[in-house]
């Protein structure tokens, strides 16, 4: 019996076009109303969200066998974060402000059991191999991890093609807002110039063969991203559209 499928990973691999939304609220009953939604996959955000290694398992746990893939973001590259995302079972990892080809190839290894990679091995207590309920885990789990990293400077997008071409990577992400932020432009990632930026880097991700993902809620660029090639496609975070209806609610009732 071996690792879990993790279908997100090969329908991103076939060029198939997938949305999903940022969960912000870091707990696992919205996670649970959110996966009755019907995204292609739900990012568990742990770097501006308030999670930890608990929130991020019990959200883990409320989205399995949903037809919500989980992607777990983390606050960095540090492998002992990715040692312990991929224990809790998350198999498509989400990881932030990668700037060049060497922190890709460490980010991958750190995904992977030797010899591929250096994977801390503690499958025993862990939910990904169903508490060693599944004999072959070792062995089988390297092939179901989806490694997307972000490139969201302006230094990560000089090195994007060599990462894009780093072997164990299987996606790159544009983060517009932090881009925006590095080009000058912070607060404005609607900004013609970083628009243009993130649209030709996800057609040179796509034309590397990897995943192109972005996350933006204007329905204009959503569809200018897609043409360009993005098929990991973020559309809305929970925390801002929570916060917008309850605001549009309240202002109808309330005494101007
Ligand atoms: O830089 C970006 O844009 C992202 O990485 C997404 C943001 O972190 C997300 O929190 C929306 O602002």
């Amino acid at each position: 019996m071996p690792a879990p499928i993790n279908p997100l990973k090969h329908r991103l691999a076939a060029g198939e076009v997938t949305h999903g939304i940022w969960l912000g609220l870091a707990d696992p009953y919205p996670a649970e109303i959110a996966a009755t939604a019907g995204f292609d996959w739900l990012l568990i955000d742990g770097e501006h969200a308030p999670n930890d290694i608990r929130s991020l398992s019990a959200q883990v746990a409320v989205l399995a066998g949903s037809d919500s893939a989980p992607v777990i973001r983390l606050p960095d590259d540090d492998p002992a974060k990715i040692k312990q995302a991929l224990d809790i079972g998350a198999q498509t990892l989400l990881i932030p402000m990668i700037e060049s080809a060497e922190q890709a190839t460490r980010a991958a290894r750190a995904c992977r059991y030797p010899p591929e990679g250096v994977r801390g091995v503690g499958s025993a207590l862990a939910r990904a191999s169903r508490f060693a309920a599944i004999p072959d885990y070792l062995a089988t789990a390297n092939a179901q991890i989806c490694l997307i990293l972000q490139v969201e400077t302006r230094a990560g997008l000089a090195a994007l093609d060599e990462i894009a071409a780093t072997e164990g990577v299987d996606g790159v992400f544009i983060g517009p807002s932090d881009l925006a932020a590095d080009m000058g432009h912070l607060g404005n990632p609607g900004h013609p110039e970083v628009q243009a930026a993130v649209l030709g880097a996800l057609a040179r991700i796509r034309a590397a063969g990897k995943a192109a993902g972005v996350l933006t809620t204007d329905p204009a660029f959503i569809e200018a991203c897609k043409a360009a090639g993005a098929n990991f496609v973020g559309v809305g975070i929970d925390v801002t559209i929570l916060a917008g209806a309850l605001r549009a609610l309240a202002g109808k009732f309330r005494k101007a």
